[in-house]
């Protein structure tokens, strides 16, 4: 059970960076345990305020319940309480409602709720889904917006209030209006995390609309590089933020672009580039070409 209660969370969430690890599979697209939790203790020689298994970079949209149980239990025992590890809640609300619980069960200290899929919603649906996942259990809840559930300003300020037990907003669509207009109606009461695709590009300027900390992908495979750039930003050094970002994220973000979901397949070509591999990617996403992980090798190289 968790010793974190939601408000707990939420100030603990937003003291760091946070950690998004990928999931790591077999060449025959098996759950690895064993490479998972490798890769999350060598993660653990880095300070961060949190980790999130299975979520986007951790292709939580290609497990199903009984894995994404296996990949929370995995995390939650390696971890050994030295950060808080948040599950997901994905899918139909039947679905995130059930594996709300299993993440309770399991040990997990707060939830990160998904969009759900296929289909659109208006934003009383979307209160309601939402609304269903924070009632399920005492786990603080981050709500992600993005997606076919992007949460409008008023939507997030009604979910605010009737939900206790949501502490966070992840943002994954960057609309500045937005942003300002939600932080101005709801102010500190929530926790914002930065959670756009290669969260560091936006990290600065998020910063001033209060989004305090952001998810790293890029952690995975450059931890030392992810919390110096954490740090730039949180010191809000401008020069070294745009320095950092003309090394290393502009490039990267030149080889992201070239497919979709490559934002998350490239944080698995980023480990087999330092010699970690994670395993392939699942369908629908596809691998980088070995190519494009020499590119990456020689981009990781300016930053080692
Ligand atoms: O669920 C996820 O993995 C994310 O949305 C976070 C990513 O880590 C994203 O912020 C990024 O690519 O940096």
């Amino acid at each position: 059970m968790t010793e974190y209660s939601p408000t707990d969370l939420a100030a603990q969430l937003k003291s760091g960076l946070l950690s998004f690890p990928v999931t790591h599979f077999t060449e025959d697209l098996q759950f690895d345990e064993e490479g998972y939790r490798k890769h999350l203790s060598w993660l653990a020689e880095y300070p961060v305020a949190g980790l999130f298994a299975a979520g986007g970079t951790g292709e939580g949209f290609s497990l199903n319940p009984e894995e994404t149980d296996r990949v929370v239990r995995a995390a939650v025992d390696e971890v050994a309480g030295a950060v808080p590890v948040l599950a997901p809640a994905t899918g139909s609300t039947a679905n995130a409602v059930a594996q709300a619980k299993a993440a309770e069960a399991a040990g997990a200290d707060g939830l990160l709720l998904m969009p759900p899929y296929l289909t659109e919603a208006g934003q009383d649906g979307l209160v309601e889904h939402a609304s269903r996942v924070c009632e399920a259990t005492g786990l603080g809840v981050i709500v992600y917006s993005r997606a076919n559930a992007v949460l409008r300003d008023e939507a997030v300020a009604q979910l605010a209030d009737r939900n206790p037990t949501l502490i966070g907003f992840k943002d994954g669509v960057g609309n500045i209006e937005q942003m300002t207009r939600t932080y101005a109606k709801v102010g500190d009461r929530l926790t914002y995390i930065g959670g756009l695709p290669t969260a560091e590009t936006f990290a600065l300027p998020l910063l001033q609309l209060g989004v305090s900390t952001y998810s790293s992908a890029l952690f995975n495979f450059a931890p030392k590089w992810a919390i110096e750039f954490y740090d730039a930003v949180r010191a809000q050094d401008r020069d070294e933020v745009y320095r950092r970002l003309n090394e290393f994220v502009i490039p990267y973000l030149d080889i992201r672009d070239r497919t979709a979901g490559y934002a998350v397949s490239i944080v698995k070509g980023g480990l087999a580039a330092i010699g970690r591999p994670a395993g392939p990617v699942r369908p629908p996403l596809t691998d980088l070409r070995e190519d494009e992980i020499a590119e990456l090798r020689d981009l990781i190289a300016r930053i080692s």
